[in-house]
């Protein structure tokens, strides 16, 4: 991938489901840093767009990630190429303790795919680089993942997606349902980790995408609506408006005991703690 070239393009990508359209055309590309925020109301489509990156639904169109056309390829090929997956139910193993978690994950070293850049990359799992920007990660080890805070758990999941040799990560509504107080600490790990590795990542609280998002990406209806420059987007209180039923942006972060006002997720649900 050169300077300017996308880290991954989605092209014309259609997905049907039970008889129903719902991707019609999604193009989009995520550059090779920082964090591109996939947005828009519920049930638009931004779930199902990731797992059509993935092949984890069929789909046509065309994905390319680092240059290389991998809509033919299975979801296994398509995350050893370099995309670490955090999905919407964190998918942690709530008996095992942390460590244990960790080492689950990790990704048999040489399983890269023929003609890969991590083939020339030391493979082993980057447990150092993951104790460097989760400390908390090291301290609670040996404790059971189902007894840490939801902000923890995120924290372990988007460990476990940093620790094998990842160049983009995809994570899916880390904050959906939890208290403010952990939507902080999640925004903290996703901005940790985006130093790193740039994050495409789906969210519903724009108080956290104004705070960690560079680019913003609008979905409305299975379609593209918008792309640029997520500040540009926020600071546009109609242009939100009418892209995500939003009244007002938080400029603010969300008061610890309070909680946001309603209006500040695109849902209206409020939050309740984890
Ligand atoms: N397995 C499925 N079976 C039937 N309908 C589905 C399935 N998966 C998704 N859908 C429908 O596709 C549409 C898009 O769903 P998707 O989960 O991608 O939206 P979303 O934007 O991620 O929503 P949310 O913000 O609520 O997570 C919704 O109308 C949903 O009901």
């Amino acid at each position: 991938m050169s300077a300017g070239e996308p880290l991954l393009e989605a092209a014309d990508l259609h997905v049907w489901i039970e008889g129903s359209h719902i991707l019609q055309g999604v193009s989009f590309t995520v550059p090779g840093r920082g964090v591109t925020a996939l947005l828009g109301r519920n049930g638009v489509g931004k779930t199902t767009t990731v797992k059509a990156l993935l092949g984890l639904v069929p789909r046509s169109g065309r994905v390319a990630f680092d240059g290389v056309d991998i809509t033919a390829h299975p979801t296994h090929a398509i995350v050893t190429r370099g995309i670490g997956y955090v999905p919407e139910e964190r998918g942690i193993f709530a008996a095992l303790t942390v460590a244990e978690n960790l080492r689950i994950a990790e990704r048999r070293p040489g399983a890269y795919p023929t003609g890969s850049a991590h083939r020339t990359r030391p493979g082993g799992p980057r447990y150092e680089l993951v104790h460097d920007l989760f400390p908390e990660l090291r301290k609670r080890a040996r404790q059971p993942a189902g007894t840490l805070s939801g902000g923890q758990q995120q924290m372990l999941a988007i460990g476990r997606a940093l620790l094998n040799d990842n160049r983009l990560l995809i994570v899916d509504e880390p904050t959906k349902g939890l208290a403010p107080r952990i939507v902080r600490e999640v925004a903290d790990a996703v901005a940790t980790a985006a130093e790193r590795v740039p994050v495409l990542l789906v969210e519903q609280n724009l108080a956290l995408v104004r705070r960690v998002a560079d680019q913003a990406v609008v979905i409305d209806a299975g379609r593209v609506t918008h792309t640029g420059p997520a500040d540009a987007l926020l600071d546009d209180a109609d242009r939100v408006r009418e892209l995500l039923g939003v009244a007002r942006v938080a400029t603010e972060e969300p008061d610890a005991e309070t909680g946001p006002p309603p209006h500040d997720r695109q849902d209206g649900r409020q939050v309740d703690t984890a």
